[in-house]
């Protein structure tokens, strides 16, 4: 493990990929903060050292172009009390501006740059984009654990420029030591929980997980892909289309593996993505067009629960509903509250995720729990025993 502990940051500019992507409300105010939060012992070790710090990061998932909602320029403020220190943002993360700002930053400085993903390069991996970037700093460091499976222009390509001077942050290494526990001794029976809603990244994930866990309980927006797939009649619930064939293949799989999925039976339905709408609770293949799931329903909850008590080691990625509105938060606080049970009972419980995150601190549950990670798909693909361009890039 390439360790900044043992590395002299006198006079150097430390140029640290971290995951702020952060959960913000309507008002443009941060609802969790723990990525941000996790990223402080690395920063404040610079700074001891005698070293300035740039931070790069995303936020979201903007086109490719300036959006506003998308700014790191909210982020500042929480990341200036967190560290007791003025920072200084960038508008931008290759202009000139920026790079005549970092060519003479003085020991004790802090730099955001904004919004990686404003450039379409970022996430194509550019490299003339990443060999940019590497001119903020002297030391490339990569503390961005919630990103560290993609590969990207800051995430990975970005590397190669640093071929001496590249390392880990003291998140990545601390995510993956306690996550290392999880992969190479779980107890059985294993049980993993995927919701939320990015289905085409999680779908591959799930058909990778059945080579290690017993049972996949598939949740939140991601549910409705699956039922659709069987047949189901979902409404106008969160669903891509692309990806019904992977599903059927999936659970297809799931058979020949003897993996245990459990879909919710029913859910909560609404006449729109509001938490002031009509809501009612319905079979979950019985949707009726006009209306969406947005939680699962009363059954499934108790069906999830039996499950999730019968396991040894569970893993939860994902919301089980739009948790962020009040009325459709039930099932994610009563997931919460069954692994807070198991945990009591003396299994390993995993949750990881910018919004599983978000979701167990509203609740103040984080410390029931056995370990809570920044990733979600990228403590997946790290479970799956994927070797994750974040981490590679630098042991490489
Ligand atoms: N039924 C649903 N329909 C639409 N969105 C949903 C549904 N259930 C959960 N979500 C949304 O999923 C989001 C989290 O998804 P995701 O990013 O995949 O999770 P995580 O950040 O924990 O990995 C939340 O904002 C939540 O509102
Ligand atoms: O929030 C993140 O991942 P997560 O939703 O799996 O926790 C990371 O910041 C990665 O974001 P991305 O999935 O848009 O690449």
């Amino acid at each position: 493990m390439k360790t900044i502990s043992n590395v002299d940051f006198e006079n150097k500019r430390a140029l640290i990929r971290v995951d702020f992507n952060v959960p913000l409300n309507a008002d443009n105010k941060i609802t969790d903060n723990t990525r941000i939060k996790a990223a402080v012992p690395t920063i404040e070790l610079i700074l001891e050292k005698g070293g300035s710090v740039i931070l790069m990061s995303h936020l979201g998932r903007p086109k490719g172009g300036y959006e506003e909602k998308f700014s790191l320029k909210h982020v500042i403020s929480e990341l200036e009390q967190l560290i007791g220190r003025k920072v200084k943002f960038l508008g931008d993360c290759i202009g000139e501006e920026a790079f005549n700002y970092t060519k003479d930053l003085k020991k004790g400085e802090v730099v955001m740059l904004e919004n990686l993903r404003f450039y379409g390069e970022e996430k194509s991996g550019d490299s003339e984009f990443a060999k940019k970037l590497s001119k903020h700093g002297d030391i490339y460091i990569n503390d961005a654990f919630g990103t560290a499976h993609r590969a990207h222009a800051s995430t990975a390509i970005i590397a190669e420029n640093f071929p001496n001077d590249k390392y880990f942050g003291l998140l990545l290494e601390k995510e993956i030591k306690n996550i290392d526990v999880l992969l190479h001794d779980p107890k059985p029976p294993t049980t993993a929980i995927i919701g939320g809603a990015k289905v085409s990244s999680k779908i591959t994930i799930i058909e990778k997980l059945m080579d290690s866990v017993d049972q996949i309980i598939i949740g939140g927006g991601m549910a409705y892909t699956f039922v659709k797939a069987q047949g189901g009649q979902v409404g106008d619930s969160l669903v891509e289309d692309d990806y019904i064939d992977t599903a059927k293949k999936v659970l297809e799989m799931a058979k020949e593996k003897g993996v245990q999925i459990h879909l919710p039976s029913d859910t909560i339905i609404a006449d729109k993505f509001a938490n002031d709408a009509n809501a009612k609770s319905c079979d979950i293949s019985k949707i009726p067009d006009g209306w969406m799931g947005l939680d699962i329903g009363t059954d499934a909850i108790q069906q999830f629960n039996t499950v999730i008590q019968s396991s040894q080691t569970i893993l939860w990625n994902g919301p089980m509903g739009v948790f962020e509105m009040e009325n459709f938060m039930n099932g994610t606080v009563a997931i919460a509250n069954s692994l807070v049970n198991a945990t009591s009972n003396g299994a390993f419980t995993l949750i990881g995720g910018g919004d599983s995150v978000a979701a167990i601190n509203m609740l103040n549950l984080a410390d029931k729990v056995s370990y809570v990670s920044t990733g979600g798909g990228a403590m997946l693909e790290y479970l799956e025993g994927k070797e994750l361009p974040g981490i590679k890039s630098i042991t490489n």
